[in-house]
């Protein structure tokens, strides 16, 4: 299987596996060009079997979801029998074992970082996607500690927009609406609200709101919609958790009202800004300066040449740039005599 790896290992220095879940491993790399750390999702294609088309529905969905608050999809490399997804790398891990380490978040540090999530779902939701498994298993941390949404592969694009109903039950039981876990019909965007309400639960609590050993008791409870408010969450918290916990998606408080709503506002200057800083269709200017002169090819080429999102080495250069701009940093390219075309 050697071979198989000879596209990957011409571009990065794959270093240890860190993490392996159900069909996929997770290495960190290092970008020989740049120099930047990636992690590489690797799956085999053979022992993905009918699970090869939630891979292809997230490799759709992360190239078209480019945000500062969503896990960067760099590059993905195909061969005969196996996957590779080069993707940002988030040194801080799962916000999961976050909440686990620091037992329950403050309200400020709870509202921080609900506000990066409610950022990327209100994103994906304009952007017509329901992530549809929010969970905080699914948000990592980078290296300044903020947060990036991943695991798209039971994200649903309804082909007659996001006021069409859905399905298919997914996602994780706890964090699933009560209209999903009783096998109604149901909207993708008012089921990611309901999600959301958990998450922020979980932030703020750290444990679950409905929990159970045994799944027909826990969906049980989830359809009661009863859940314990602890006495250390304000008011505030517990009105906010009541509007987005509501059983009725109907009486459930919209994305919209929730960027407003005086609690998300609370300690910060402004509405919660969920517009993309690194959309695709406006390059940005320096980062292909840079380029241009590392390629040797003129902007314009070079505009031309990035903006084909082939998803391979260019795009990979083209992100790790701008990964870098938006946090404030300068990447230099080495001269290419140094890499040795
Ligand atoms: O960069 C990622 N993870 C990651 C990188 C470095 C370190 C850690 C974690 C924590 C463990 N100590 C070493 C530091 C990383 C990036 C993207 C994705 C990813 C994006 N779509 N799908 C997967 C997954 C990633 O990881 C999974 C993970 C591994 C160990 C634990 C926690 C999380």
């Amino acid at each position: 299987a050697s071979s198989e790896y000879d596209v990957i290992r011409s571009r990065y220095h794959l270093k240890e596996t860190i993490g392996s879940g159900g069909f996929a491993k997770v290495k960190l790399a290092t970008h020989l060009a740049s120099g930047e750390k990636v992690a590489v999702k690797i799956m085999d294609k053979r022992a993905l079997g009918d699970d090869l088309p939630r891979v292809k529905t997230e490799i759709t969905a992360m190239k078209e979801l480019v945000h500062q608050h969503i896990c960067t999809l760099y590059e993905v490399v195909e061969t005969k029998h196996k996957i590779f997804m080069v993707i940002e790398y988030c040194p801080g891990g799962e916000l999961f074992d976050y909440i686990v380490a620091k037992d329950r978040l403050k309200e400020s540090e709870a509202r921080k970082f609900f506000r990066q999530i409610l950022s990327a779902v209100a994103y994906i939701h304009h952007k017509g996607y329901a992530h549809r498994d929010l969970k905080p298993e699914n948000l990592l941390l980078d290296d300044d500690q903020n947060l990036k949404l991943i695991d798209f592969g039971l994200a649903a694009r309804p082909k007659g927009g996001m006021e069409q109903h859905l399905d298919t039950c997914c996602g994780s039981p706890a964090y699933a609406a009560p209209e999903l876990v009783s096998g109604k019909q149901y909207r993708g965007a008012e089921a990611d609200i309901w999600s959301m309400g958990v998450l922020l639960y979980a932030l703020l609590c750290g444990f679950l709101p409905f929990d159970d050993d045994h799944v027909a008791t826990l969906y049980k409870k989830i359809l009661k919609g009863e859940y314990e408010e602890p006495r250390w969450l304000s008011d505030g918290s517990c009105d906010l958790l009541k509007q987005m916990l509501q059983i009725n998606p109907k009486k459930r408080i919209s994305m919209e009202e929730l960027l407003i709503h005086p609690w998300v506002k609370k300690g910060h200057s402004g509405t919660v800004h969920w517009n993309s800083k690194c959309e695709k269709n406006n390059l940005n200017t320096e980062c292909i300066a840079e380029m241009a002169e590392y390629y040797g090819k003129t902007k314009d080429d070079m505009m031309t040449i990035v903006t084909q999102w082939h998803y391979d080495e260019i795009t990979a250069v083209y992100f790790l740039l701008l990964n870098n701009f938006v946090r404030g940093c300068r990447l230099k390219l080495p001269p290419r005599s140094s890499l040795g075309e």
